[in-house]
């Protein structure tokens, strides 16, 4: 087996969104940045999670769009055409080649290593290589983790012979099952139902809590999405947990779900979309005093601090802050500020909403689910805010009665709620639910992370007729009650 060894100032573990974009970053700080990667440029996002799946909901998306829109209803009745979207998804997914990536990383001079990585004592990164080779890495300032997570599966009796579908089946299959049963009720549940259910499986989602689908959002937000599920064919049963799965027949044969409430359920797939594990089960995390395993606890720029001496960062969803490639990306390219500013000793801007600062990570977080209807949040829900004792006015709108959404469709639903700072009169938090409202979020992120006073965004003029003039109406609903005349 052959060895060879290089020295460069950071290395780069894991090329995902996050890797990818530390490394660009850091290379753009002048450092010499290597990163090393076991599978795919570009992650889970590229190939198995964000690409895919948005490729297999946006004709399910469209459809419904067109199904609302007078004159265009009988045109878009009809199933979709299931061969097209997947081979419109295998399109999104770049056939799982990743060679523009690699033009790319080549483009901001960031050199690969294909290959298992893992740390092998501080600032050092041992690679296993395809060939039967290592290739050692010891980086003169950083080292940064940007593995991502895994599925995690709940313990369960006869799971590995089932051999269930984790999202890289869910974004990747190449049939469609006739009857599909998914269990958890978070965004990949809530997203892959949807898309299945569209493409002509019979879904049934097995949700364990009674609070309801995405129970980190407002309330509303998973109610409006369950009553959209059901409609559209599925059946969602809540406080329900699977006991045991077993294919009775062998491989290929349907699976028997066995239920909590003692009854069972027959699928020819079961989906586990249960949450994510952190991907540091085998990187080396014991040679620098850490457990192999777990999530990276980070400070405000994104460096490990279980970790002494300050050499070893993590971002993206290693770090469990916030599991969504655009947040991963953001961290990144502060995580690369950051290493760039300390190698060449200069002071941190660290300060909130500073340069080297992770304010966002906390204050506005962005997140579309591309469900149907589409959800959008940023900030804070009403439940976090009750829960760190944020006082707030909360004011909430029907998006249907603004005049651009009886535009875009006919019998229009959606809510809008919008969170202000009690004492400041800044928006804190924002929740749309709705047909095209995936469009409104960066308004709604900017307005947080400006944190203007609301009397300013009376100047932020909104389009007639567009779905955009609900931030009008939310700001005459709050003048109105405050009794307040502008
Ligand atoms: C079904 C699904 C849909 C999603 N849709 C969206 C969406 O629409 N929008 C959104 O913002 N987010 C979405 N997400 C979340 C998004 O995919 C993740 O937040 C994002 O991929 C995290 O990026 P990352 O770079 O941290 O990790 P990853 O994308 O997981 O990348 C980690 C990389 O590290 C590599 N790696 C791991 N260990 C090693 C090692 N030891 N040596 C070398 N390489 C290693 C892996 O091969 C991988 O390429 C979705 C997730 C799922 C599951
Ligand atoms: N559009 C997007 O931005 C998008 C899309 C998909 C995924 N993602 C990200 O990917 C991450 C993972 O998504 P996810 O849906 O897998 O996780 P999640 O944490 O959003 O939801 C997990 C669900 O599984 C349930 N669950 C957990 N353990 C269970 C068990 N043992 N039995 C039954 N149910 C169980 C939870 O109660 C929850 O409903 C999320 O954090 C999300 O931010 C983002």
């Amino acid at each position: 087996m052959k060895g060879t060894s290089r020295v460069c100032d950071v290395v780069v573990l894991g090329a995902g969104p996050a890797g990818e974009n530390l490394a660009d970053r850091t290379s753009a700080a002048g450092l010499t940045s290597v990163i090393v990667e076991n599978e795919l440029l570009g992650g889970e996002c590229s190939f198995w999670a964000c690409e895919p799946s948005k490729a297999l909901l946006r004709p399910v998306v469209a459809r419904a769009d067109a199904r609302r829109v007078p004159g265009l209803r009988r045109a878009a009745e009809g199933p979709l055409d299931v061969p097209a979207v997947l081979a419109h998804r295998d399109e999104m997914a770049a056939h799982w080649q990743d060679d523009d990536q690699v033009d790319w990383l080549r483009s901001v001079s960031v050199d690969l290593v294909r290959g298992h990585g893992r740390l092998d004592g501080p600032r050092q990164v041992v690679v296993d290589t395809a060939d039967g080779g290592t290739v050692r890495l010891t980086a003169r300032h950083a080292v940064g983790v940007a593995t991502g997570t895994i599925t995690a599966f709940p313990d369960l009796p006869g799971l590995e012979q089932v051999h269930p579908w984790t999202n890289r089946d869910a974004t990747a299959a190449r049939h469609v099952p006739e009857r599909l049963a998914v269990v958890g009720g978070g965004v990949v549940a809530v997203e892959m139902a949807t898309a299945w259910q569209a493409l002509g499986s019979r879904v049934t989602v097995l949700v364990r809590g009674h609070r309801g689908l995405r129970s980190r959002m407002e309330p509303f937000a998973g109610e409006m999405v369950a009553d959209a599920l059901r409609a559209a064919g599925a059946d969602l049963r809540f406080d329900t947990s699977v006991t045991e799965v077993v294919r009775e027949g062998g491989a290929g044969s349907p699976v028997r779900i066995t239920l909590s409430d003692g009854g069972s359920l027959v699928a020819d797939e079961i989906l586990f979309a249960t949450g994510r594990a952190p991907h540091t089960a085998d990187i080396g995390l014991e040679t620098v005093g850490l457990t192999p395993g777990d999530w990276l606890a980070v400070d405000d720029s994104y460096r490990v601090t279980d970790v002494p001496d300050g050499w070893l960062y993590a971002v993206g969803d290693v770090n469990h802050r916030a599991l969504m490639t655009h947040q991963g990306k953001y961290q990144a390219r502060i995580a690369g500020a950051v290493i760039g500013a300390r190698a060449k000793g200069e002071p941190l801007d660290d300060g909130r909403w500073g340069a080297h600062a992770s304010t966002a990570d906390s204050a506005a977080t962005p997140q579309v689910v591309f469900s149907e209807p589409e959800v959008t949040s940023v900030g804070l829900t009403t439940r976090e805010a009750e829960r760190t004792g944020h006082r707030v006015d909360v004011v909430d709108y029907d998006i249907g009665r603004v005049a651009g959404a009886a535009q875009y469709a006919d019998g229009y639903r959606g809510k809008a709620r919008v969170l202000i700072d009690a004492g400041r009169g800044t928006v804190v938090g924002v929740t749309f639910v709705g047909p095209g409202t995936q469009e409104l979020l960066y308004s709604a992120t900017v307005a947080i992370t400006s944190e203007m006073h609301v009397d300013r965004l009376w100047h932020a003029v909104p389009a007639f007729p567009t779905i955009s003039e609900v931030w009008l109406r939310v700001l005459e609903t709050y003048r109105d009650r405050a009794g307040r005349t502008t």
